[in-house]
């Protein structure tokens, strides 16, 4: 039987500050740092579940609607919503805080697809990621939808062959 796990224990929290090096001429942190910082905190929350090397496959839509300034404390949540063979889903929030003003405020959202690797590079299963609290749940069933459509943007699934999205759609 494949081993099973909570999504909670793969939980990332990471903080860091903005420094001048980080922003661009507006004092604004850069939007390509973001996503870094991004990556590694979901990267770590993936390791966590998985216990092996992972690989970034995809990255859905990352939107900056607001910026963060120089200076901010950005706050990074990351956890698995599912695994699926050797990929898992990470849901990540991103958080600016200013810290003499006493405001936070939720700035990014974003979810990545991590591929677990052996030494060589090549995909190797991964736990089940089991869900707990509503939330996870939701994130856990809402997670299949979200795969077969990013996998068939990627072109690695036939629009026929996806299920959810037929469902969602109705397409037939
Ligand atoms: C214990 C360890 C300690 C280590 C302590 C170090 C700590 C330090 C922490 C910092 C950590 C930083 C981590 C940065 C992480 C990078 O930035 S890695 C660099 C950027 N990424 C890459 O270079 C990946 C390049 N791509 C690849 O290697 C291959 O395409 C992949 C992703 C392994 C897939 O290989 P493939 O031969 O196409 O395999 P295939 O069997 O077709 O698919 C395998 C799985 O990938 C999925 N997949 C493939 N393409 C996609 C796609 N576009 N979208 C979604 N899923 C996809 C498939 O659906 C399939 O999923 P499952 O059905 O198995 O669940």
């Amino acid at each position: 039987m494949r081993k099973q796990k909570s999504v909670a224990d793969s939980f990332v929290i990471m903080t860091e500050l903005v420094l001048p090096n980080d922003t661009n001429t507006l004092n604004n942190l850069m939007g390509g740092r973001m996503m870094h910082l991004m990556d590694i905190a979901a990267a770590i929350s993936a390791q966590k579940h998985s216990n092996r090397i992972v690989v970034t496959a995809s990255v859905d839509n990352v939107s900056f609607r607001d910026s963060i300034r120089l200076g901010n404390v950005v706050t990074l949540q990351a956890q698995v919503t599912r695994a699926f063979s050797s990929s898992m889903e990470v849901h990540i929030d991103v958080w600016a805080e200013d810290i003499p003003s006493g405001t936070k405020l939720k700035t990014n959202e974003a979810f990545f697809t991590f591929v677990a690797v052996d030494q060589s590079g090549r995909p190797i299963d991964v736990p089940e990621a089991v869900p707990e609290t509503p939330e996870e749940i939701a994130l856990y069933d809402g997670a299949l939808r979200r795969r077969q459509l990013r996998l068939v943007l990627a072109g690695r699934m036939q629009p026929g062959e996806a299920s959810e999205l037929k469902a969602l759609f109705a397409l037939e």
